[in-house]
């Protein structure tokens, strides 16, 4: 379903989490854990807020909507403990590999914009490493001192852009989500967007805001973008 059609597209940017690798899943089972045992639970509608934003504005969400009587540091203290032996088992997102390296073969630029801190992303990455040695760099909000507000303020996606060896204009980098916070980020960066929604998200509010909506990584055509098709 294209709802627009972009200008040119020279470089990419993805998103990381829940978009090239399987976190969100992780996410969701550790925060509901902690959620639960102050009798709360962790609901759609607080994930989706949470989701794209830096660590520390993640966990004031949770804090603040559900009234867990946690710190910001205790809230992520809490949950780093169990992500430190999750992260390292990440499994890619389905589609992901076949569309990275079929860019990378054909030498399209491409980068990492992420709400994740350098640890975590060590942790969520350490299996893939040669495949993430594709990227050209990767901006993560929550450990980069020039992103002044992660997603969904369009810092992490104009950083990023910025640091490809020849920068791209917004509208000639095209950006993958997953994330609402990271639909509104691409949007208010000038940037068009792929986004590539959980099942649960409410695509209503951002169809206008995405120039295509995928149920996954796989159905996404390069050559709808002009750029290489696969076998090619
Ligand atoms: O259920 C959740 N998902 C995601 C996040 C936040 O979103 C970031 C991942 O963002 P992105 O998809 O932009 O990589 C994580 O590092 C974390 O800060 C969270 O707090 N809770
Ligand atoms: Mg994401």
């Amino acid at each position: 379903m294209a709802l627009s059609t972009p200008a040119k597209i020279t470089h990419i940017i993805f998103d990381v989490d829940g978009l090239l690798i399987d976190t969100e899943s992780i996410y969701t089972k550790v925060i509901s854990d902690l959620c639960a045992q102050y009798g709360k639970k962790f609901t759609w509608e607080m994930k989706a807020q949470q989701m794209g934003q830096t660590e520390l504005k993640a966990a004031n969400v949770i804090i603040n909507g559900l009234q867990l009587p946690l710190t910001p540091e205790e809230y992520l203290s809490r949950c780093n403990d169990k992500f430190e032996h999750l992260f390292p088992t990440t499994p890619l997102m389905p589609g992901a590999e076949k569309l990275v390296r079929h860019l990378h073969m054909h030498e399209v630029p491409m980068a990492l914009a992420s709400g994740s801190n350098s640890h975590n992303f060590e942790l969520k990455t350490r299996n893939h490493k040669e495949l993430f040695s594709l990227f050209s760099h990767a901006v993560l909000s929550s450990s980069d001192p020039e992103v002044k507000h992660g997603k969904p303020a369009p810092d992490c996606f104009l950083i990023c852009a910025a640091r490809f060896a020849n920068p791209p204009k917004p509208e000639n980098a095209l950006v993958f989500e997953d994330a609402p916070n990271g639909v509104e980020a691409s949007y208010a960066a000038g940037m068009p967007v792929v986004w590539v929604p959980d099942a649960q998200a409410d695509h209503s509010l951002l169809k206008d805001k995405a120039c295509l909506i995928l149920e996954s990584l796989e159905q996404f055509k390069p050559e709808d973008f002009g750029l290489p098709p696969y076998n090619s």
